[in-house]
């Protein structure tokens, strides 16, 4: 609390009191509200920065707000299906998904990864509950259809992912009970589909839906730029829609970019009030963000 505190009032040259002060009204307009925060594979850094986003998540519930835990962890898959000599290939973003890469997925998401920040998280004072998609029903997938034109003939054909999901029912009892309970729910991007199978979802995607579900306050997605930046690598403050379609349109906005404001977009049109994309390396980049005048990262609002 005194590192934050220090790093607070450091960034804006200001007073501890005056930093707790100046967060006053951000505590009591969002008391009670919730924060869906999704903390990717590639923001995991150094325990330290483990550590610091704990430590953000525990003072969020500290001042009233209702912070849920989406967590990804791309990477950690990847190295855990190289040491096992499976090979992985993506299309638009997405891991294709056999059997065998659904069980190694699942264990590094939910046995691993989940249960690392449950651990930062008691560590840090707070009491988390680590879940996947399919624990208390809190995810059906279905199997995501993606289909690819040749540019020569013009003649569309199905890709087939295997195994990757998207969120098609969000029941979200279980996160409404562990929140009554005052747990954090921290939640793997796995969950079953209504066929009995296994399903790996992206994990932006799975948090955008369940922000949606929640008609949750802020969607924070955490990863490993700035924000949104334009064409000359200036960060942009805040966007619309529109301004997205256009970006996209325009080439500045690309790869793991595209499906994670395709997410923001969705979720600040059906329910999410609104989604910041923000340097999850940055120490306390969350609290800076949301707590002081200066922001941080990219704002999408309807
Ligand atoms: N206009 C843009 N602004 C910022 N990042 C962009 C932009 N276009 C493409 N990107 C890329 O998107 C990446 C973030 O997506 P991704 O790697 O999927 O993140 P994560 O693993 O955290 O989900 C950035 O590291 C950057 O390389
Ligand atoms: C279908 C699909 O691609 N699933 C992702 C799930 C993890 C994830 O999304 O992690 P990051 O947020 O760290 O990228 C995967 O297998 O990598």
């Amino acid at each position: 609390m005194t590192d934050i505190a220090d790093q607070l009032s450091e960034a804006e040259g200001l007073s501890k009191v005056e930093v707790l002060i100046e967060a006053l009204p951000y505590f009591q307009r969002y008391a009670g509200r919730t924060f869906v925060v999704k903390y990717g594979g590639h923001a995991m850094g150094e325990p330290q920065a483990a550590r610091d986003f704990a430590e953000d998540i525990v003072l969020l519930k500290a001042v009233g707000i209702n912070p849920v835990v989406v967590h990804g962890g791309g990477p950690q898959i990847g190295d855990m299906l190289a040491r096992l000599g499976v090979e992985s290939t993506f299309v638009d973003g997405l891991r294709v998904t056999d059997e065998a890469t659904a069980k190694i997925a699942e264990m590094v998401l939910s046995g691993g990864i989940n249960k690392e920040l449950v651990g930062w998280l008691s560590n840090a004072g707070g009491k988390a509950l680590g879940l996947s998609g399919k624990d208390g029903g809190l995810v059906t997938a279905r199997k995501v259809e993606r289909t690819t034109r040749d540019p020569e003939s013009l003649i569309e054909s199905v890709v087939d992912l295997g195994f990757v999901g998207e969120p098609a029912f969000v029941d979200t009892s279980v996160i409404d009970t562990a929140v009554a309970a005052g747990m954090i729910p921290v939640i793997a991007p796995i969950a079953g589909g209504e066929d009995g199978a296994t399903y790996n979802i992206n994990a932006d995607t799975m948090a955008g839906a369940i922000a949606a579900a929640l008609g949750a306050a802020r969607l924070f997605l955490l990863t490993d730029v700035a924000g949104v930046l334009d064409g000359q690598g200036t960060l942009l403050p805040e966007l619309n829609p529109a301004d997205i379609a256009k970006l996209s349109a325009d080439g500045v906005i690309k790869g793991g970019m595209v499906p994670k404001l395709e997410t923001c977009v969705s979720a600040v049109e059906s329910g999410c009030e609104a989604a910041v994309v923000l340097d999850g390396r940055v120490p306390h980049a969350m609290l800076l963000e949301f707590f002081t005048a200066r922001g941080a990262g990219t704002l999408v609002r309807a």
